[in-house]
C-alpha cells in the first residue's frame, strides 16, 4: 500500500480479471488494522473507473476485521477486464466515525426545517445519544 496525500493506493496481489457486466471479489492478501475511532473505505481511483469502466462496490472496512481485504469490482463494460499483478484500481481513504448509543422513542423534537417542511410520519423513530468519541 502506498501513502498519496490522504490516501493510501491499494493494490491487488496478482493478476485478476472482472468479467464484462460482472463482478468479481479481488484479492490484494493485506490486512489492515484501521485506528479505533476510523474505518478504511476502499475507494475508486477515478483514472480506473473513467478509462477501465470499473465501479467499486461494498468498501467498509470495519476497525475489528483482520481478514483480508478484498475489492469488490464491478465491470459495467461488455469486454472482460483483465488486470495485472500490482495494479491500483482503489485507494484506502480513513475516516472517522462516531457510533453512539440509539434508542427507539415514542417520538423526536421538532426543528425548524420539519416546521417548514411537509408533515412526514416516521413509524420508528430513533434517537442519538451524543457522547464522547476517542479517536485512537
Ligand atoms: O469491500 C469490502 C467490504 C468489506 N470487507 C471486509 C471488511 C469488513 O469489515 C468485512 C465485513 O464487511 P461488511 O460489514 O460490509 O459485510 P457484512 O455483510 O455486514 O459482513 P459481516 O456480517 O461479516 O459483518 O468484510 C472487505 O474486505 N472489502
Amino acid at each position: 500500500m502506498n501513502r498519496r496525500s490522504s490516501r493510501y493506493d491499494l493494490a491487488i496481489n496478482r493478476a485478476q480479471d472482472i468479467p464484462a457486466y460482472g463482478r468479481s471479489l479481488l484479492s490484494t492478501i493485506l490486512s489492515i488494522k484501521a485506528p479505533e475511532g476510523t474505518y478504511a473505505r476502499i475507494a475508486p481511483r477515478s483514472g480506473a473507473a473513467f478509462r477501465k469502466g470499473i465501479l467499486i462496490g461494498a468498501g467498509v472496512v470495519d476497525s475489528d476485521y483482520r481478514g483480508e481485504v478484498q475489492i469488490l469490482a464491478f465491470n459495467i463494460t461488455d469486454q472482460d477486464i483483465f488486470l495485472q499483478k500490482h495494479e491500483c484500481i482503489t485507494q484506502i481513504i480513513l475516516e472517522h466515525i462516531s457510533t453512539p448509543k440509539v434508542m427507539e422513542v415514542d417520538d423526536l423534537d421538532t426543528t425548524i426545517r420539519a416546521k417548514d417542511g411537509a408533515e412526514m410520519e416516521l413509524p420508528y423513530p430513533i434517537k442519538i445519544i451524543p457522547e464522547i468519541i476517542t479517536v485512537g
